[in-house]
């Protein structure tokens, strides 16, 4: 799904009105109604307090069209009209009257207004700023969002949660609405899944407004959201009369003394998602180990007891994935250095691979074409430098990913992919992932799905999906908690078949 900026969302808003030729009021109605009925779905006339901030721009247009149909369903409304300019739009005043007609009086928050109460049990509707928001908040309007985050109220953000910035950071990280739930019209908003500014969301869910398809079609959008509608398409069945060969051999580099395991977790991941063959290449120390605890991998051996510090191929791999707990001993950097001019075929490099790479920037422009980084925040600002904020983070890793024809995996709840000047933004995963050697089962992950015929973007983006989603299938059984590397990859069986299940069943992973 696609994720626009501000400036494609009023384009289409414009098409819509110019192609359906309908007035932009009745495209505020449409978002009104689909607002209310999601309300009333869930409250079905229950007698609560609503309180409904609405601005005067056409967020707060959204949130007054919002009281009058709720009102008009017997709920108990009260309307705050946050006066926080004098250039309203043209739709907020239209349907200020329209509530007017019914008799509903807002009361008018100004700079010197008393702040109104608020009870837990109160829920707030958020309509003060929507994506229209281009400059931090006023003081009283910041202390005004500094009230409803302290009300414990439950707080329905409309579009988006006001005082959060389309493009940047927030100004100031006070003055944001901490939503419980957020409504957001057609398109998700790269916002909500970036680590500074997701904080302010908790959950979200799109409402379908009637933007017009053929609009959403022709945009290019910068970054896309990807669930299992984006996934299922990149799947490649297994072949009745295949065989191992047709799955490719994958070959996972890496270890070092009492590093052993990330070796294992990358192997047995890489085969668990379907290989054809794995050889580990591990200093002579993780032999009995490896042999021991993976028996379908093949082992070899570096010359030295400790440390990779030779690494001498005896056949050419599919593919190569290196770098978990391999160290970055001078003899080490060095024989990465040397791998990364002979092979030809794409690589997968995390970890301490990747912390050389830094170290050694010479060594970038021998990565083969195509090939995979997976790094953690900290590894990529060794990469690229650190950055002003999370905006700030993704030119400089597009920038990089482009210069250096690589795809770049920037881990985190939400990971981001970045390949040729596009991002996409994977939807799985949860808190119980941060943990020991759950980076080392990614990249056996995508190394295997590379073996096997995946182009190297897909194999990323499939890959990245399914690490997630076998670990959100473990949580779901065990908890958060108890979410180990290893639990993660028995699971990523049951993550195929999921991504291959009928849509209903998994119909609710596509809610944030
Ligand atoms: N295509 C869509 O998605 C539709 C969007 N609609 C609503 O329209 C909203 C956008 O409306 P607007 O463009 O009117 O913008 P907002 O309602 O977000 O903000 C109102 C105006 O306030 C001004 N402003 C910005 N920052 C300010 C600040 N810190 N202090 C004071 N004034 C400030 C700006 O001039 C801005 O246009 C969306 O978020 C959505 O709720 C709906 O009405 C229907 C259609
Ligand atoms: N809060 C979180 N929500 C979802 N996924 C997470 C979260 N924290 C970490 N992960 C995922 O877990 C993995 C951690 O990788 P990494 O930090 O390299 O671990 P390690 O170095 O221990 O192997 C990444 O794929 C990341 O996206
Ligand atoms: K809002």
């Amino acid at each position: 799904m696609k994720i626009f900026s501000a400036q494609q969302i009023y384009n289409a808003d414009k098409f819509t009105i110019e192609k359906q030729q309908i007035t932009s009021d009745v495209l505020m109605e449409q978002a009104a109604t689909k607002l209310f009925e999601w309300i009333h779905a869930r409250l079905r006339g229950t007698q609560v307090n609503i309180k409904l901030f609405c601005g005067i721009g056409n967020n707060g247009g959204d949130g007054i069209a919002l009281a009058r149909l709720l009102h008009e369903h017997g709920y108990s409304i009260q309307v705050h009209v946050v006066n926080y300019s004098e250039k309203r739009s043209k739709d907020f005043l239209l349907n200020l009257e329209r509530i007017k007609e019914n008799k509903i009086w807002p009361d008018f928050i100004n700079e010197d207004s008393d702040l109104p109460e608020i009870s837990p049990n109160d829920i707030v509707v958020d309509a003060i700023f929507g994506i229209g928001l281009n400059r931090t908040p006023d003081k009283w309007v910041g202390r005004l969002i500094q009230h409803i985050n302290a009300s414990q109220a439950f707080v329905l953000a409309v579009d988006i949660p006001s005082g959060l910035p389309m493009d940047r950071s927030p100004w100031n990280t006070y003055y944001v609405i901490e939503a419980s739930y957020v409504l957001s019209f057609q398109v998700p908003k790269l916002v909500f899944f970036l680590p500074e500014t997701g904080v302010y969301v908790n959950q979200w869910e799109l409402l379908d407004i009637g933007l017009d398809a053929e609009i959403l079609e022709k945009t290019d959008a910068a970054y896309e959201l990807v669930g299992r509608q984006e996934i299922l398409p990149l799947y490649r069945p297994r072949l009745k009369f295949s065989h191992k060969g047709t799955y490719g051999h994958s070959m996972i580099i890496g270890g070092s003394y009492g590093k052993i395991g990330a070796v294992q977790l990358a192997s047995n991941a890489c085969l668990t998602t379907g290989s054809g063959l794995v050889t580990a290449f591990v200093p002579k120390c993780g032999y009995q180990s490896l042999q021991t605890s993976v028996p379908e991998v093949m082992v070899l051996t570096d010359e030295d007891e400790r440390n990779i510090s030779k690494i001498t191929l005896p056949f050419v791999p599919d593919v190569i994935g290196i770098g978990m707990g391999i160290g970055t001993e001078e003899k080490t950097a060095k024989a990465f250095g040397n791998l990364l001019k002979e092979m030809k075929a794409p690589m997968v490099i995390d970890a301490d691979a990747l912390n050389i790479l830094a170290k050694n920037p010479k060594m970038l422009k021998d990565i083969p074409e195509k090939s995979i980084l997976t790094p953690h925040p900290k590894e990529l600002e060794r990469l690229i430098g650190a950055w002003e904020d999370d905006f700030d983070k993704l030119e400089k890793a597009k920038t990089f990913a482009k210069e250096h024809e690589v795809i770049l995996v920037i881990k985190g709840a939400h990971t981001i992919i970045l390949y040729n000047g596009k991002g996409y933004v994977n939807t799985t995963g949860n808190p119980g992932m941060a943990t020991a050697g759950s980076g080392d089962v990614l990249t056996g992950i995508i190394t295997g799905l590379v073996a096997q015929g995946y182009e190297p973007l897909y194999a990323t983006i499939f890959g990245v999906y399914l690490h997630g989603l076998a670990g959100d299938i473990f949580a779901s059984q065990q908890g958060y908690e108890a979410v180990k590397a290893s639990e993660i990859s028995t699971m990523i069986g049951r993550g195929f078949m999921d991504i291959l299940s009928p849509p209903e069943v998994v119909e609710d992973r596509e809610k944030g």
